[in-house]
């Protein structure tokens, strides 16, 4: 083998593998590149009968020598390692004692099955198509009968490096093809990925949107949205179900839509300035219904938060507390009021006299205080019973009503046990005519059919300041002057101890 002359382009590199040195001489002469050697002017003779000279533009090609099928091999090889690989072999046929030309083409074949062969022979020990059969030669390989001519092998080696050249730009472009659309495929499975991502985010939302809908419609709390002056942007059923106004009537209107006169103007400012301070308000307000029913609702009322340049969105959620608010109300009004009457008890008495004497304290003004006790009123209930001498307590209290001022409060203490407390008193010595005007009408006939029954009244008065500046000292006080009364007598009335400049009896 021979090192190349000078670097050639890679696709006219040829190796020819011969046992014959005059053979290289001569291709040599034909291809290009210098003689291995010289003195095989007799070989060439043989072989081709007229001295051999290199036919024009058939130079350029980089000509290698093997002697041998192993040393062709070596070369196939050496030139694969170094990215050289050669595009054409021209293979002898026959080449004592190594592989002849059909076992080095196999060897050749197996490390570079790109590789053109032609194959030189004069003749071969095998049948043709035993050689292309053993070879599966398809379109690899020619075969070039000696004696040679040299423009033949001129033009076979030109036409073989250019179809191996052509071969191998092929399968370059296609193996850069296969890169782009591996890249491309890469890239299409890269933004596939970030799609599907999307969509499963999408779909996330989408979902919890959907959950937030179903909450807002199936909600049993009523649930409006407005914006930042109250104007209603969105109801939910529950909503429609509560105030009796369907969406297409409440939207675009103004909350005050509901407006009770329950709350005072005041109210709403205030609930607005909380809103508007804290972001929420939570509350109890009564509204009005589309049919004009007042209903009292618990509000929870939230500002949305927004980002910057969004407009202000504000969320209520409310629901009907009315039968609670009243059930509550009743509640309160059992504490403090006595269930058989419907009078004020001990309890909002004493919590009405404290008032009453702050009121009265600032304001100069006298209070009367009297305990009423009736009159043999047992006798009643032994002679007609428990049932008739609640229907006696009950008319006492009511004429103890009409007797008296809206401002002035009648409580009943228990049993047969009652005090009336007269606010705003311009006169103390007038208690007295009140109290005489009170035992006239308490001691009159009641009527429960077939039964009249009758009782009389013992009062004993108190006032403020004369008797005392607190309330339970009022209480004691007008309790004491009671039992002097009933000490006295019974269906009279008593002032509490006289103080200088107070009323006497
Ligand atoms: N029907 C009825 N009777 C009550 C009720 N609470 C107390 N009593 C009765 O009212 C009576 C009050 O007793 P007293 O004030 O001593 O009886 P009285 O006959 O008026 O006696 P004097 O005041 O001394 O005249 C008792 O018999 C209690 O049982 C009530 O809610 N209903």
């Amino acid at each position: 083998m021979t090192a190349p002359a000078h670097s050639e382009p890679a696709h006219r590199r040829i190796l020819l593998v011969d046992d014959m040195p005059a053979i290289h001489a001569d291709f040599r002469k034909i291809l290009g590149g210098p003689a291995p050697t010289a003195d095989f002017d007799a070989f060439e003779q043989a072989l081709f009968g007229e001295p051999v000279v290199a036919p024009a533009g058939a130079a350029g090609f980089e000509l290698d020598s093997a002697y041998q099928g192993q040393e062709a091999l070596a070369c196939v090889q050496a030139a694969l390692q170094a990215g050289r690989p050669y595009a054409v072999a021209f293979v002898d046929m026959r080449m004592p004692p190594g592989w002849d030309g059909v076992q080095t083409i196999e060897r050749l074949w197996q490390v570079d099955a790109r590789l053109q062969v032609v194959i030189c022979t004069a003749y071969s020990d095998y049948a043709w198509h035993e050689v292309l059969e053993r070879l599966d030669a398809r379109d690899r390989l020619l075969i070039l009968k000696k004696p040679f001519d040299a423009i033949e092998v001129s033009q076979m080696a030109d036409t073989l490096t250019a179809k191996w050249q052509a071969t191998r730009q092929a399968m370059q472009h296609a193996s850069t093809l296969e890169t782009q659309v591996r890249a491309r495929t890469a890239e299409l499975e890269a933004a596939n990925r970030q799609l599907q991502q999307e969509l499963a985010e999408r779909q996330r939302t989408s979902a919890q949107l959907q959950l937030a809908a179903s909450v807002f419609d199936n909600a049993m709390d009523g649930i409006v949205v407005t914006d930042e002056r109250s104007c209603i942007l969105s109801v939910n059923p529950a909503f429609t179900t509560l105030t009796g106004y369907t969406a297409a009537e409440a939207i675009g209107r103004k909350l005050s839509l509901l407006r009770s006169d329950r709350n005072e103007p005041n109210f709403y400012r205030e609930q607005w300035n909380l809103l508007l301070q804290a972001g929420r308000w939570t509350g109890e307000l009564w509204n009005r219904r589309k049919d004009g029913e007042v209903f009292c609702e618990w509000l929870n009322i939230s500002a949305v938060p927004v980002t910057p340049g969004q407009p202000a969105r504000y969320v209520g959620i409310f629901n009907d507390v009315t039968a609670l608010r009243r059930q509550d109300d009743h509640i309160r009004h059992l504490a403090f009021h006595d269930p058989l009457t419907g009078l004020p008890n001990r309890a909002l008495l004493l919590d009405r006299l404290e008032h009453a004497i702050d009121g009265a304290a600032r304001l100069g003004e006298h209070l009367g205080l009297m305990f009423i006790d009736l009159d043999r009123f047992k006798q009643i209930n032994d002679t007609l019973g428990h049932e008739l001498g609640d229907r006696l307590l009950q008319e006492i209290a009511h004429r103890l009503r009409q007797q008296l001022l809206e401002s002035d409060t009648a409580a009943r203490l228990g049993g047969d046990e009652f005090v009336v407390l007269l606010e705003h008193v311009q006169d103390p010595q007038a208690l007295g005519t009140l109290a005489e005007r009170l035992i006239t009408s308490l001691s009159r006939p009641v009527v429960v059919e077939p039964h009249t029954m009758q009782v009389g009244a013992t009062i004993g008065i108190a006032c403020f300041p004369e008797h005392g500046l607190r309330a339970t000292d009022l209480m004691r006080q007008a309790d004491a002057a009671m039992y002097a009364a009933k000490s006295a007598g019974r269906g009279c009335w008593r002032v509490g101890p006289p103080s200088p400049g107070g009323p006497t009896d």
